[in-house]
């Protein structure tokens, strides 16, 4: 199995390109199946969810073409199964994505339930209660989601008013490409503001759906006939980007990132302001400088625009190496501390109570071998490791592989010590 390793102590100068978001990819990869003509993808990262979800698709019958160039086209015009199985699923749970775009346009799909990950329950009883508002029929049996809409009109969905009492993201996007195919209006209350989900209904307004309100916590969707494809370039990856910003202000030195939206991370950049490095962008980059010398900043995720959760882990490892103490408050998972007990093993001090983890800085941690639990917990440990004094290796980095487009060789290119066995 592959491991990374990391000499620690370097500081990290020059510039990198950020790729596209793999939250953004992956829905949009899965609208592909709305569409009756072929869909082109640009900036599609390479990463093993985008891969898993092109297999997904290839075996629902839709024609991959990868350019090589980080574009790839979709052909959904020969669909020949609705079926999401659970060898595919159980590895990424962004397979749920396909239920709302093959039941709006085939009326009928079955998909694996997800079950739980590293990080908690993570139900999709809403995506479900979403669509049962629409007029579906869904029965749970052998562990999949049945849903079909034989029996109604047209057998299509049908528009609705539909309140989500959590905010969810791929929730959203599924109901969000479901009601683009729906006979009438849908109006999503309580939707997901993330980037994600606008990059989303850009791209489905481009195939020709009709959507308003997308990046507002209500979202409007009259229903047409039918779609088709169109060209599309994935939006930046903002979580990426805040990892080597942390990257940066950790380990010290002056970076930019290119290709990076600051607009799309205004919670990440003020914490990192607060402490102490020093951050200025244009309208698609970024640029940190840091001497590495931080103050501990408490966090407390919340959907957006508050802190994301996708970078607690990060900014928990740059606590660990601040100055002060800080707290940590974990708000949208049950259970995403997984790194905390590998941070201790460099010889971070941290107390976890609840939902809220205490983090002292130390002078320096020490590295160690360590193991990556989930994708954010791998790159906090990375983060960990550029600090820490001598060698730090990383176990089980197929997690960071499901996020991270070449990230030994883009933080190489910066300076690091890090390479893969
Ligand atoms: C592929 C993708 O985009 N993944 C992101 C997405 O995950 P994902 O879309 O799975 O996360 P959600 O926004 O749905 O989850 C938010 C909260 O709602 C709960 N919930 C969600 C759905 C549901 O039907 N019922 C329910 O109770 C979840 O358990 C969680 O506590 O948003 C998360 C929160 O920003 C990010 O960490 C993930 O990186
Ligand atoms: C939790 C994440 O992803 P997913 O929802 O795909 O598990 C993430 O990107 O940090």
């Amino acid at each position: 199995m592959e491991k990374l390793v990391i000499e620690g102590g370097f500081p990290l100068n020059g510039e990198i390109n950020i790729s596209g978001a793999k939250n953004a990819a992956l829905p949009i990869l899965c609208a592909a199946l709305l569409a009756e003509t072929p869909l082109k993808l640009c900036r599609v990262p390479v990463l093993r969810d985008v891969g898993t979800t092109q297999q997904l698709l290839a075996h629902m019958g839709v024609v991959v073409t990868d350019h090589g160039d980080n574009c790839v086209t979709l052909d959904a015009s020969n669909i020949t199964s609705h079926e999401a199985p659970y060898e595919m699923v159980k590895t990424m749970r962004a397979s749920i994505l396909v239920l709302g775009p093959l039941l709006a346009r085939f009326g009928h799909a079955r998909v694996s339930l997800p079950g739980g990950c590293a990080i908690g329950s993570r139900p999709v009883d809403l995506h479900i209660k979403g669509l049962q508002a629409m007029g579906a029929e869904i029965h749970i049996e052998h562990g999949y989601i049945e849903a079909t809409t034989a029996h109604l009109p047209n057998k299509r969905l049908q528009g609705a008013r539909i309140f989500m009492d959590i905010v969810t993201v791929t929730g959203t996007e599924n109901l969000m490409m479901a009601a683009a195919l729906a006979d009438g209006t849908t109006y999503l209350e309580n939707a997901a503001r993330e980037p994600e989900v606008i990059d989303l209904a850009e791209c489905l307004i481009k195939m020709g759906a009709k959507i308003e309100g997308a990046g507002t916590d209500v979202i409007t969707v009259h229903g047409v006939e039918r779609l088709q494809g169109t060209q599309h370039d994935i939006v930046c990856d903002r979580i990426e980007a805040g990892t080597y910003l942390v990257a940066a202000a950790m380990a010290g030195g002056s970076i930019t990132l290119n290709n990076a939206r600051a607009d799309l991370l205004d919670a990440v950049i003020e914490k990192l302001r607060e402490a102490g490095a020093k951050i200025e962008h244009t309208d698609n980059t970024i640029s940190i400088q840091s001497d590495g010398k931080l103050k501990s900043v408490s966090v407390r995720t919340a959907p957006h625009p508050a802190f994301p959760t996708d970078m607690q882990a990060q900014f928990m490892a740059l606590n660990t190496i601040a100055t002060g103490a800080a707290t940590v408050i974990e708000t949208i998972f049950e259970n995403r501390f997984m790194h905390v007990q590998e941070m201790q093993r460099l010889g971070a001090e941290i107390e976890v109570e609840g939902n809220t983890a205490i983090v002292r800085g130390v002078e320096y941690l020490d590295g160690a071998t360590v193991m990556a639990t989930d994708l954010r917990a791998s790159a906090s440990l990375v983060l960990a490791g550029l600090v820490a004094r001598g060698e730090t290796t990383i176990e089980r980095i197929y997690h960071i592989d499901r996020g991270y487009e070449r990230i030994e060789e883009k933080l190489t290119k910066l300076g690091a010590r890090i390479k893969r066995i």
